[in-house]
């Protein structure tokens, strides 16, 4: 695994406009590439948060994101190019089929339909959406939505992906697809950040993990010596109970 970081994250911080309090308070993080990172932490730990200012969604309020030695602020295009981004809410258009949302996703990165056609047809096949190539977003199930989004975010092949809790609300079957396409994209080079809510999951696909709470990233290792590490832990849910606490964490 190479040394460089990937990504390095200096000292950030976000207080949203309107906000008496920081979402994200002085996080440090530097991620190497070939890591699938998992990003975990209760309800409005951070998370959102976090992976939005990683792929230049929103600006941090102090602090630095460096993406291979770039910043944002001066070379936003590069990066742009290089990295993919799997929203947490779907950016499909409902009217269009499978295919004619991923032809117009894939043409934002400057790919004619003759380079997109068999990019679409390897990926659809693989997340066995071929036979439903053809219809209409609207009528999809969840899971299908998910993995149609999937697709949507490495058309462009990028050597880095983010996704925000790209398995939330599928089934079983959705939820293995998807896994495992992330597992074949890290595998063929394309490191992976990204946020989830299944802790059984992020065990098996994370070869890191960073606990973030209260947006502060409070621990951060292996999922294996995370457990370890922690006292009478079977699994990476005691770790998390552990370190977060069983207290609710419901906002409005
Ligand atoms: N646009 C915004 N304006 C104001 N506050 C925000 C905004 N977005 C998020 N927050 C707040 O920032 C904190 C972190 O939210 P964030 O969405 O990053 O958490 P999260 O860990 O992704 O949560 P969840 O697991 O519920 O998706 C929360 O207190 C949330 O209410």
């Amino acid at each position: 695994m190479d040394k460089t970081p990937l990504i390095d994250i200096k000292n950030i911080s976000k207080q949203y406009k309107g906000a008496t309090f920081l979402s994200l308070d002085k996080v440090n993080l530097q991620i190497r590439t070939g890591e699938v990172y998992g990003l975990l932490g209760p309800n409005g730990a951070g998370k959102t948060t976090l992976i939005s200012i990683l792929c230049g969604l929103i600006k941090p309020t102090s602090g630095e994101v460096l993406i291979s030695g770039n910043s944002f602020k001066t070379h936003a295009k590069e990066i742009q190019k290089s990295i993919g981004v799997v929203p947490q809410e779907y950016a499909l258009y409902p009217k269009l089929t499978a295919k004619e949302n991923l032809f117009y996703f894939g043409s934002m990165f400057g790919l004619t339909k003759s380079e997109l056609k068999p990019i679409i047809i390897s990926h659809l096949d693989q997340l066995g959406l071929l036979p439903f190539a053809d219809k209409k977003i609207k009528t999809f199930s969840g899971g299908m939505k998910r993995r149609v989004n999937l697709i949507a975010g490495i058309l462009h092949n990028p050597k880095l992906l983010f996704l925000d809790e790209p398995t939330v609300g599928v089934d079983v079957q959705s939820k293995q697809a998807i896994t495992a396409k992330l597992r074949e994209l890290n595998k063929s080079g394309t490191t992976i950040i990204y946020t989830s809510h299944h802790l059984r999951e992020a065990q098996d696909l994370c070869s890191l993990v960073g606990i973030i709470d209260s947006g502060k990233i409070i621990a951060e290792d292996t999922p294996s010596k995370l457990i370890a590490d922690t006292k009478e832990a079977r699994n990476l849910e005691d770790v998390f109970i552990e370190l977060t606490g069983r207290e609710l964490r419901d906002y409005a």
